[in-house]
């Protein structure tokens, strides 16, 4: 069965001046038992379409079902069976990390003792600080203790959005390796990012922007499917590089990646010598060729969009 289905969902923000297309036509369906990671850059629509499914939030058109109940409909039996970790976590900041968690349960009408087995991993962590407020918490203590949050009432379907974002990558490693027990667990997670190298840790992910769905598959499909050759190329002078590399008569696209530059080139068409001749008046010249990663198919996808 599926855990959520959402067809043909479009949301738009209008205000007197403009309208913002957040959701363009989206159709997506998460499996029970599912990690599956929505990526995109920031205004994207990510946070649109979790708040459509948290039911807190109208679509214009379309619909959208979780465990069969529609959103609109059947919001009340939806909130009992989410747990929702929204983009800027939903803590009481002046509230102890305790008080948080007690806050939460009342509200589902349950005790943190009754569900301690389900969050005890996670709230082990942050329980010695327990009588500190939420707002004094470092970012990866907030993290868990939101998650702490969503999950007291025992949820069937995780909803988390950018729950990683802005948090340190120590603390980011440890809260895949969190939701991976979650999911052994038998809880079904969306969970959105805009880092694209999380991709991986998902079973599937779809790739989202200006409220399209660009493509869905497993994280390895996709990079499977890219149909082009990459060249990591990095030289004394980043700047006038990037140039020459776009004013290339072979080169498809070429963008900066981390210290080097992706040069992006149309199969079997690339002779490295002819480019590194082509690049003889660049010192310290390093041009390898490499496999893509996710981030290389998202913005080869950007591209064939514009
Ligand atoms: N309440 C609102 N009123 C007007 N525009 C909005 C509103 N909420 C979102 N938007 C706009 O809709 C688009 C999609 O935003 P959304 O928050 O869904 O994306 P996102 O991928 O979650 O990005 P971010 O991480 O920046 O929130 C953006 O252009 C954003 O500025």
């Amino acid at each position: 069965m599926n855990a959520i289905e959402i067809i043909n969902i479009s949301k738009t923000y209008k205000s007197k001046t403009k309208t913002i297309t957040a959701l363009n036509n989206i159709s997506l369906e998460i499996k029970e038992g599912e990690l599956f990671g929505l990526i995109g850059p920031d205004g994207a629509g990510k946070s649109s379409l979790f708040r459509i499914l948290a039911t807190v939030l109208l679509p214009d058109v379309g619909s959208a079902k979780i465990l069969n109940y529609d959103v609109i409909k059947n919001f009340k039996n939806i909130r009992k069976l989410i747990g929702y970790m929204p983009g800027r976590f939903s803590l009481y900041q002046d509230l102890s990390v305790e008080e948080n968690l007690k806050f939460f349960a009342t509200i589902f009408e349950t005790t943190i003792e009754e569900n301690y087995d389900l969050i005890s991993d996670i709230y082990k962590q942050i329980e010695p600080f327990k009588n500190r407020r939420a707002g004094k918490l470092s970012g990866g203590m907030k993290q868990k203790l939101a998650l702490s949050c969503a999950l007291i009432h025992k949820p069937k379907i995780l909803l988390l959005d950018e729950p990683t974002t802005g948090v340190d990558p120590v603390s980011r490693k440890e809260f895949w390796e969190i939701l991976k027990k979650l999911k052994s667990q038998g809880i079904t997670i969306l969970v959105s990012t805009p880092y694209m190298d999380e991709a991986n840790l998902c079973d599937r992910i779809a790739l989202i922007q200006n409220g399209k769905i660009l493509d869905v598959d497993l994280p390895e499909n996709i990079v499977n499917k890219f149909d082009k050759d990459i060249f990591s190329v990095a030289s004394d002078n980043m700047f006038l590089l990037l140039n020459d590399l776009r004013n290339y008569s072979h080169t498809l696209s070429c963008f900066a990646f981390g210290d080097s530059h992706h040069l992006v080139i149309e199969r079997n068409k690339a002779d490295e010598n002819l480019l590194i001749q082509y690049l003889s008046r660049h010192k310290n010249l390093s041009v390898k060729k490499i496999e893509p990663t996710i981030e290389d198919c998202f913005m080869q996808m950007l591209q064939s969009e514009n």
